[in-house]
């Protein structure tokens, strides 16, 4: 019997959205905490078990505007995180500049694969992973231009790519707000919410 494909979100207003979609006997979702450490940690837990035979990061997110508006779903062909380094008086150091190992982890390229073809509307691209919602016009311009690859911004996928280790991995999310200034009022996340619904439909297609 196929062993089943294990979705981590952050909090379980995502892992209720993501179950309203998937199939049951193929999916199993659970909400392991905001941010990357709680997204490894927890992640590295439910994985220690054997059960499953692959691993996705899916949820809420930012998205870069001009790259994938609010409402949108993307699929992450890169994890990058994108705040783990060094800042100095010329600008940030990732950890790869500064030869402590990577900050950039690819998505399983089969699995990013029949995501795409079971999402055709979704869109590609680079998901940046931040311990900080960005808030400000000059935080999202200076992503934007030093990830010219990243789509979305959100707070786990590297965590759990980094916890998924040889298994595959990849990210599924959906855009509740545009990277930029503050406004939380603003964010849209039952259109949010019922879009990863709808797109974690296409999960079972995933599983081998
Ligand atoms: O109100 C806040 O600023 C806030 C801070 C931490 C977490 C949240 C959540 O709603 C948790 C859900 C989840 O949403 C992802 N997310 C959504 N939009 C963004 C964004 O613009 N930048 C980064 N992450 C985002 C993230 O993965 C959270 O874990 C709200």
């Amino acid at each position: 019997m196929t062993l089943p494909l294990l979705v981590v979100t952050a909090v379980a207003a995502e892992a209720d959205a993501v179950r309203a979609g998937a199939d049951p006997d193929h999916v199993v979702v659970e909400p392991v905490g905001v941010g990357p450490a709680a997204a490894a940690a927890g992640t590295a837990r439910l994985l220690a078990t054997g059960r499953y035979q692959a691993v996705i990061s899916a949820g809420i997110a930012g998205g870069f505007p001009g790259r994938a508006p609010v409402g949108s779903t993307v699929i992450g062909l890169r994890s990058i995180a994108a705040d783990l380094g060094a800042e100095t008086p010329d600008g940030f150091l990732t950890v790869d500049e500064l030869g402590f190992g990577t900050s950039v982890l690819p998505a399983d390229p089969s699995l990013v694969r029949s995501l795409i073809e079971a999402l055709p509307d979704a869109i590609p691209g680079d998901v940046v992973t931040l311990s900080t919602v960005t808030g400000t016009a000059a935080t999202a311009e200076r992503l934007a231009a030093s990830y010219p690859q990243a789509v979305a911004e959100a707070m786990e996928g590297f965590g759990v790519a980094v916890a998924a280790g040889s298994l595959p991995f990849a990210e599924l999310r959906t855009v509740s707000n545009p990277v930029g200034p503050r406004d939380r009022a603003a964010w849209r996340l039952k259109d949010a919410f019922a879009a990863l619904s709808t797109a974690s439909g296409a999960l079972w297609k995933a599983c081998g």
